[in-house]
């Protein structure tokens, strides 16, 4: 099991190889049109009858060249059937920038292409699909409640519609309490499904994530089962740096047409507990910002913003202590092993071991938040501390990719700090500096990579600490990285939809 792409043999069978090398391009159908592969659509040719037309004045006019009358991106494309004579092709056209909507079409094709349908169905399939699973097996799971409470309107209107124009296999269960989604997947069988789909924010992957972590063969189950958001909350960041969009329909397709990919996650240890976490875990201004301006949801994503504006202005401080285990402290050099990683094939970037059907969650390698700080580790008293962020995806919302130099299979948490003493005009020009991509490059704002640390509030009696974006108690945590633990469905399973530092 080197190569993430061939741990499902599905997948291989979906796409035998073509031994003849013989590949049949082009297929006439009974009504003189062909239906030819291109380089990246499936172009649909008509034959214009060969007329002899003139002008009013009589001369004669040009006889128009064959043109293509349908160019579908295979991209777009999301099955493909025949059955005697007739091929029929379900694709996603997009009304808008933002939607998808599937549509069908059917061509009757000429009895003298008939010997070659079946090899040419196969071969555009296979260019639709590329390293993607077929016929996916999808546990769709909805919280009602999410976002504005429109969940499953979407999962009816923009994505059920996709799945199974895609011939997927799909189950749908709806959440009915806080933590139900950890108890579905607990319970999941994991050889019946391929993919868990969380129609949702991000606090029902968090949920699944941590109910695949408690069955007893955690790591077999995480490694076997993909994880996906379709965007249905107020925090979509899954989808955006994974699907690369927060609309409901386009992340649906992108999900058809997702290729496994292994993603690390972190071990949380707090007081006596254990949980998984594959977002992020803040203090500071950004969990206040956050956690802190729930009565001002009115204002919408603006409640952040003026979260963080009005800390600023009064320099909030949050003192702490804290312990790292780090990989790499320069930037220069993270974004050296971002180019490394990301510019190498992906056969040998990403190698996940085997994992054992009876595997279960890997063992804590730097103990808990109850142990003593391994002596290796750098401690230090950060006593201006204003934010502290950490965690494995670019993007926590959109146009806030706090996290550039982030992959999802490094093998590293990125840990970013601000201090309460930057100039507070300096703290504004490094909030700017996220919404147009020059965050990385802030002088004032401290990006390492790491694998492990601890974080001790001290010197304050309560305080906000957010980890996937849920409150946690005000109390000491120790986070730990496990590469490749877990799996999701990614567009290209290298990086995520986001440009690098
Ligand atoms: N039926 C339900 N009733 C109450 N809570 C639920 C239900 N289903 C899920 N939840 C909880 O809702 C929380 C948020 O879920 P989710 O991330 O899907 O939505 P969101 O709108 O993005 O979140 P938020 O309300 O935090 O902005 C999760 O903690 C989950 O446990």
């Amino acid at each position: 099991m080197a190569n993430p792409f061939h741990e499902s043999s599905p997948e291989a069978a979906a796409h035998p190889p073509d031994a003849s090398g013989d590949i049949t391009l082009m297929l006439r159908t009974g009504k003189g049109a062909t239906l030819n592969l291109g380089t990246d659509s499936l172009l649909v040719l008509e034959d214009e009858p060969v007329t002899k037309r003139t002008s009013s004045c009589g001369l004669p006019l040009k006889r128009r060249a064959r043109s293509p009358t349908k160019s579908i991106p295979y991209s777009d494309i999301l099955w493909v059937s025949h059955m005697s004579t007739q091929v029929t092709i379900t694709y996603a056209v997009h009304p808008t920038s933002s939607t998808a909507r599937p549509i069908l079409t059917s061509y009757q094709i000429d009895k003298t292409a008939l010997d070659n349908v079946e090899t040419w169905v196969a071969r555009l399939l296979s260019l639709a699909y590329g390293k993607a699973l077929l016929h996916k097996r999808i546990k769709v799971i909805i919280n009602p409640f999410g976002g504005q409470g429109k969940a499953a309107k979407y999962y009816l209107r923009d994505i059920e519609p996709i799945f199974a124009g895609a011939s997927c296999t799909i189950s749908v269960e709806q959440t009915e309490y806080h933590g139900h989604g950890v108890e579905i997947a607990q319970a999941l069988d994991v050889e019946a499904w391929d993919v868990v789909a969380c129609c949702s924010g991000d606090g029902v992957p968090y949920e699944v994530f941590n109910g695949l972590a408690k069955k007893p063969n955690a790591a077999y189950a995480l490694s076997k089962i993909a994880v996906v958001q379709l965007p249905c909350g107020s925090g979509n960041s899954m989808s955006l740096n994974l699907a690369g969009t927060d609309s409901p329909s386009l992340a649906a397709l992108r999900v058809v047409k997702g290729v496994r990919t292994p993603l690390d996650l972190m071990s949380i240890t707090q007081g006596d507990q254990r949980t998984l976490s594959f977002l992020s875990q803040s203090y500071g201004q950004i969990a206040e910002s956050d956690l802190a301006t729930e009565h001002l949801r009115w204002m919408g994503a603006e409640r952040f913003t003026y979260g963080m504006v009005t800390r600023i202005l009064r320099k909030a401080t949050y003192p702490c202590d804290i312990a790292i285990c780090t990989a790499i402290k320069d930037k220069e050099d993270i974004k050296s092993f971002y180019l490394e990683q990301t510019t190498q094939p992906i056969e040998k970037s990403w190698k996940r071991p085997a994992v054992g059907e009876d595997a279960p969650l890997p063992p804590l390698r730097f103990g808990t938040i109850n142990d003593p700080i391994p002596e290796s580790w750098e401690t230090n008293p950060e006593d201006k501390m204003a934010m502290f962020i950490a965690g494995t995806m670019a993007y926590l919302a959109p146009d806030t990719k706090i996290f550039p130099a982030s992959l999802p299979y490094d093998g590293h948490i990125d840990l970013v700090r601000m201090y309460s003493d930057v100039p507070r005009l300096q703290a504004f020009k490094c909030m700017g500096a996220v919404a147009n991509d020059t965050w990385f490059q802030q002088k004032y704002v401290s990006y390492e990579k790491v694998v492990a640390y601890r974080l001790i509030p001290k010197n304050q009696e309560d305080g906000y600490i957010s980890i996937d974006g849920e409150r946690v108690p005000f109390q000491p945590f120790q986070v730990e990285i496990h590469q490749g633990l877990g799996t999701v469905l990614s567009c290209n399973g290298l990086i995520y939809e986001a440009k690098g530092p």
